[in-house]
């Protein structure tokens, strides 16, 4: 176990070569990582003093788990199994926002093959890797968090990112990958075909567990991207951080990790480490599920921890609203105790517009589309409710 506390260590040769991200001298708007080898961390990734990890990669101190969902009870279980497997789920995405899903059915030796062709991207040169920078200017394609203009400038990380729909993203492979284009093309439709399945089972289960027609979220949902996240080895992990503190805007994410930590969630004010398992899988509620849900499910804070030793390599489908759609509570799902929760009128994209456009921080794209004023007539009716309790004391 190594807390972060230690002396730094100079990194070896090994695993420090192509992955490493010391910027350009000449740093321009699209200053690039160079294969060097970095020994002290550049300042543009040191996070501020009230930002930098407390909490190591492998420090797993508290006795808290990661609720854990078995797909298998929801495929075959009883009747009444079922429901209180769902039920679990319910909880799981109200306290943690978060759940590990073991008997997903998404084929191992898929999850195996996702991940040795984006190992084998990343190991490519840098010049290689920055062919496939996004031909729009976006963040699709190949990023990292050494290029400037970039809304994860500044994070210790490389990312390759495609879009979810089919066509296009199989456009943009065609356009882009040149180097290992079939390491990709066959796996990844595969892959996304079956997490795109299983994130529709997921949401159809929670709709149902919320008391929804059960196809209520996923008939305006498609897989909005996929997203694979490689962290380096860092000569200062407690410095820096992977990814700040977020919430994910989509519907759910369906991660996959290799054997090295560094997901953390922010639990009752303290950073929680998920546990890698082997060919386990970790869900969690995204921003637009927690405004469906009318706030009952809960997009949680998380944020990635890197460290000195192993590189970490994630992939992430991202299943959201399709853009077009205006997203609004389901006022079915307000009651006396918990009210409907207001937002202004807003469509996938715009919020997508906005969460692109900011330092990715906690809930704040969130709460920025609260509406928190009460109308005359609200005010009216508080008013009186007041006076009448104060009477009736
Ligand atoms: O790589 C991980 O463990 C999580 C990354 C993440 O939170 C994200 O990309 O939104
Ligand atoms: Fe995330």
């Amino acid at each position: 176990m190594s807390l972060f506390n230690e002396d730094k260590r100079e990194l070896g040769k090994e695993g420090m070569n192509e992955g490493d991200m010391e910027p350009s001298a000449a740093a321009g708007a699209l200053s690039s990582p160079l294969p060097v080898q970095q020994s002290v961390l550049q300042q543009r990734y040191v996070r501020g003093e009230d930002e930098q990890p407390k909490v190591a990669h492998d420090r797993f101190e508290r006795e808290e788990e990661l609720p854990v969902i078995d797909l298998a009870v929801l495929a075959c279980g009883s009747e009444h199994d079922k429901s209180n497997c769902r039920l679990r789920m319910l909880r799981a995405c109200q306290e943690w926002g978060f759940f590990r899903l073991v008997n997903h059915s998404l084929p191992i030796h898929l999850m195996r093959q996702m991940d040795a062709a984006a190992r084998r991207f990343f190991s490519l040169s840098l010049d290689e890797k920055l062919e496939n920078k996004d031909p729009e200017g976006g963040t699709l394609g190949y990023c990292s968090g050494a290029q400037d203009g970039y809304n994860l400038q500044g994070y210790w990380q490389e990312s390759l990112q495609f879009p979810g729909e089919k066509d296009t993203r199989k456009a943009f492979l065609d356009r882009t990958m040149q180097h290992n284009r079939n390491d990709f093309r066959d796996v990844m439709e595969e892959y996304c075909e079956n997490v795109h399945k299983l994130a529709e089972k997921l949401t159809e289960h929670l709709a149902v567990a919320l008391g929804l027609p059960s196809a209520h979220f996923s008939k305006n949902c498609s897989p909005s991207v996929v997203r694979f996240s490689f962290y380096p080895p860092c000569p200062d992990p407690a410095s820096t951080l992977g990814v700040v503190p977020h919430t994910d805007a989509f519907v759910v994410t369906i991660l996959q990790q290799d054997d090295v930590s560094g997901l953390q969630i922010l639990k009752d004010g303290n950073w929680i480490t998920v546990r890698t398992q082997p060919d386990t899988l970790i869900v969690n509620v995204g921003d637009m599920l927690q405004i469906w849900s009318n706030d009952i499910l809960s997009s949680v804070v998380h944020r990635v921890v890197v460290n000195s030793e192993s590189s970490r390599l994630t992939t992430a489908l991202f299943f959201g609203p399709i853009p077009k759609i205006v997203i609004q509570p389901h006022s079915d799902l307000a009651t006396a105790e918990h009210p409907l929760q207001k937002f202004r009128p807003f469509t996938f994209e715009e919020y997508m517009g906005t969460v692109e456009r900011a330092e990715l921080v906690g809930k704040d794209v969130l709460d920025s589309f609260r509406v928190y004023h009460t109308s005359i007539d609200e005010q009216v009716t508080n008013l009186a409710q007041l006076t009448e309790a104060i009477s009736a004391k």
